[in-house]
């Protein structure tokens, strides 16, 4: 179900213009985050949405129908909305916030309790907490039973508001993770409320960037944000480290993984250590790193080594190729197959020549070679 904005202007009564002639169309299906610093519209836009906030002028369509039409409690008991610190009802237990809805739209007791069974189980969250009240569960808990709670609805739309920024960054990651899972299970259209462009860039299929005075400024994938900031405003929005993050959606298949010499822990070194010399364990998974001229007495043990770097799948992104290399005692990033074993290495000079040559070709300077 798509959502589309059309030239909405919301003024509020004391004359602060939230959001000026906003023009965005929300594919079905995606998710589409809207990022930008305090104060520039986000929250006004998304409530438009579901008529919390009405506009002052232009029009919201969803599924292509103009949300005025639609009673606003009917509306709203049909979009999911999950806001930050999740709103849960303190007096009522986990089960039944997340089964407020079905219950709201005269589903019987036992059957919206079921439900909401099922979707704690989907969002990760054991049964048993579903007696306790929402004060005894942590802020990432919460957040999950609002996740939860908004996926009752069953609609194909979710409105989020800073769902996530309440709880700390590991946290954080983990719900985006899992938000990212459950969307590929269940296709909804998104919009994503953020103030943290990281955020955007992980979650959004396309991201819309608003500046202070509710004007879009950028919308575009994250790719194209990161890459292709249209402005100083967008690009000094995005960070400095733009470039490097913009690695996140290029991936490494065209960098040539090396063989790496490698030893095993609990066996015997078979020589002297000229180069570095990877250690694996009996699975082929890695341990760490040998120094050049370090000398083992007996079996190679986790205590004769340098701890290792970060290590990235092969084919995946090369910002976690690059930083693999980087981070590599040896300088050389370590690459693993699915099941985590080594396939080989990588040094941050051909992850380089590798982006050079990209950059040649985007420029128009040779055209790729057809076979
Ligand atoms: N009810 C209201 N009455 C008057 N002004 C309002 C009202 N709600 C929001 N505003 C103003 O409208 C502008 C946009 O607010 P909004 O909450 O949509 O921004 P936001 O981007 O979501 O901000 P934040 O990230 O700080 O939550 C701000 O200047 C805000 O002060």
């Amino acid at each position: 179900m798509g959502i589309e904005f059309r030239g909405v202007t919301k003024r509020y009564p004391d004359g602060t213009v939230a959001v000026d002639d906003l023009n965005l169309t929300v594919e079905d299906g995606s998710i589409t985050v809207l990022v930008g610093p305090s104060g520039c519209g986000k929250t006004t836009s998304l409530r438009m949405i579901n008529r919390m906030v009405e506009p002052t002028s232009g029009q919201v369509l969803l599924d292509g129908r103009d949300v005025r039409e639609s009673d606003p409690p009917a509306l709203r008991r049909g979009i999911g909305y999950v806001i930050q610190q999740a709103g849960l009802f303190p007096h009522r237990t986990v089960l039944d916030n997340v089964a407020t809805v079905p219950l709201l739209s005269g589903w019987g007791r036992r059957k919206a309790r079921a439900r909401a069974a099922e979707l704690l189980e989907l969002v990760g969250l054991p049964a048993e907490l579903g007696k306790r009240y929402p004060a005894r569960l942590s802020g990432g808990q919460q957040q999950r039973v609002g996740v939860a709670r908004a996926l009752a609805a069953d609609s194909p739309v979710l409105l989020m508001d800073e769902p996530f920024s309440a709880v700390d960054p590991v946290v954080r990651e983990g719900l985006q993770d899992e938000l990212l899972r459950l969307q590929s299970q269940l296709g909804k259209t998104i919009v994503f409320v953020t103030h943290d462009i990281d955020e955007a860039v992980r979650l959004g299929d396309r991201v819309a960037v608003l500046r202070v005075g509710g004007r879009l400024a950028q919308y575009g994938s994250p790719a194209e944000v990161l890459r292709q900031p249209v402005d100083d405003f967008v690009a000094s929005f995005v960070g400095r480290d733009r470039g490097y993050r913009g690695l996140s959606f290029v991936d490494s298949s065209g960098v040539a993984v090396e063989a790496v010499a490698t030893a095993r822990t609990g066996e015997p070194l078979s020589g002297p250590v000229v180069d570095w010399l990877l250690a694996v364990n009996a699975e082929g998974r890695p341990r760490g790193w040998v120094r050049p001229g370090s000398t083992v007495d007996g079996l190679l043990t986790e205590a004769d080594l340098a701890a290792g770097g970060s290590l990235y799948r092969q084919g995946g992104p090369l910002r976690g190729a690059l930083d693999a290399a980087l981070s590599s005692p040896a300088g050389l990033g370590v690459t693993v197959d699915d099941h985590g074993r080594v396939v080989g290495v990588v040094t941050a000079r051909q992850i380089l020549d590798v982006l050079e040559k990209r950059a040649e070709l985007e420029q128009g300077g040779f055209a790729p070679e057809v076979p």
